[in-house]
């Protein structure tokens, strides 16, 4: 069997086409424009790059985009007072701190300083226990999106088995509390399960998070299996020459597509789908701050 792949780069464009048409209708009809502030702090180059292509594609979608950069010796307070003026903003409907943060900030703390309600990446501990109760939440954007690719590469989700190796509180977690809402049986693995490779072999669906490069080789799948990676790991690639690098999963691509049904692929998989699903948090936030009825298909 050689696997489908799941292009999350082209369903991620579907995505901000569908975020586009809700936010032009609701210019329309009610005058009103999504914002989404980000800030960042210190000058990390991969983050740099993140926060750019958030700011451009927020604009593409025909919302408006607020960066705030910030040297990285800010202090705490400094960084605790900007988030409150963007709580009190009106036009500002969503606001992400990029992350990780310079070590010397509270990561907790300043997240947690965000309103509940413009929290677009879904971790404010509110949004956290909203969505591990089934509350309605701000849900964080890469379970999200991976949420999105299996329910249209599957249909139904219901009564699937499914595997998140990883359990971190920005994906693992909350990739299990979805999966678990959408009525999969679901197990979370990690680096201290015992026999792992037995636990992926009953899964329907992996979802591997683990952060490590090609950690999953392809005789843990299933045959038929839906993989969903979620790993970005450089690597060196000294075949494309001296000093270079390529990005790999946290699956053994190469391997796993042949046992597997469907997989994404590493690059233009799930990453994709992190920044689409924020422009659909953007838009979900500005709908209920206004009591607009919320778009169909761009949330949990
Ligand atoms: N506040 C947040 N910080 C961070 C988050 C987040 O969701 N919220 N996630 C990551 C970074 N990230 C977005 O911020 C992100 C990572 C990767 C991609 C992506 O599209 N990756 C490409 C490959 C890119 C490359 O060539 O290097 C892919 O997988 O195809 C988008 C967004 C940490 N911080």
């Amino acid at each position: 069997m050689t696997a489908q792949i799941i292009d999350g780069k082209a369903f991620a464009a579907t995505v901000r086409a569908k975020v586009a048409d809700h936010v032009a209708r609701i210019k329309e009809a009610q005058n009103i424009t999504p914002g989404l502030a980000v800030v960042l702090v210190g000058d990390d180059p991969a983050s740099e790059v993140y926060v750019r292509s958030k700011g451009k594609l927020t604009v593409e979608v025909g919302m408006n985009s607020y960066e705030h950069r910030l040297p990285a010796e800010t202090a705490e307070a400094d960084l605790l007072a900007l988030i409150e003026q963007l709580n009190a903003d009106s036009d500002v409907h969503g606001i992400l701190v990029q992350l990780p943060l310079p070590k010397h900030l509270d990561e907790s703390l300043v997240i947690n300083a965000i309103a509940p309600e413009k929290d677009v990446d879904g971790f404010h501990i509110s949004n956290v226990g909203r969505l591990a109760t089934g509350q309605k939440a701000m849900v964080p954007c890469t379970p999200l999106g991976c949420l999105m690719m299996l329910r249209d590469h599957l249909g139904s989700l219901s009564g699937l088995n499914a595997v998140v190796i990883g359990r971190s509180n920005i994906v693992g977690k909350p990739m299990a509390q979805l999966l678990l809402g959408d009525s999969c049986t679901v197990t979370v693995a990690h680096s201290r399960t015992k026999d792992l490779a037995d636990v992926v072999r009953r899964a329907d669906i992996v979802v591997a998070a683990v952060g490590r490069a090609e950690f999953v080789p392809g005789d843990w799948i299933k045959k038929g299996a839906t993989v969903i990676d979620v790993g970005i790991n450089r690597v060196a690639a000294p075949e494309k020459g001296e000093g270079k690098s390529r990005l790999v999963g946290d699956v053994n691509y190469a391997q796993a597509a042949q046992n597997a049904g469907a997989i994404t692929p590493v690059p233009g998989g799930v990453g994709p789908m992190t920044i689409a699903c924020l422009l659909a948090n953007t838009l979900t936030a500005c709908c209920r701050a206004h009591g607009l009825a919320e778009p169909k298909g761009l949330t949990a």
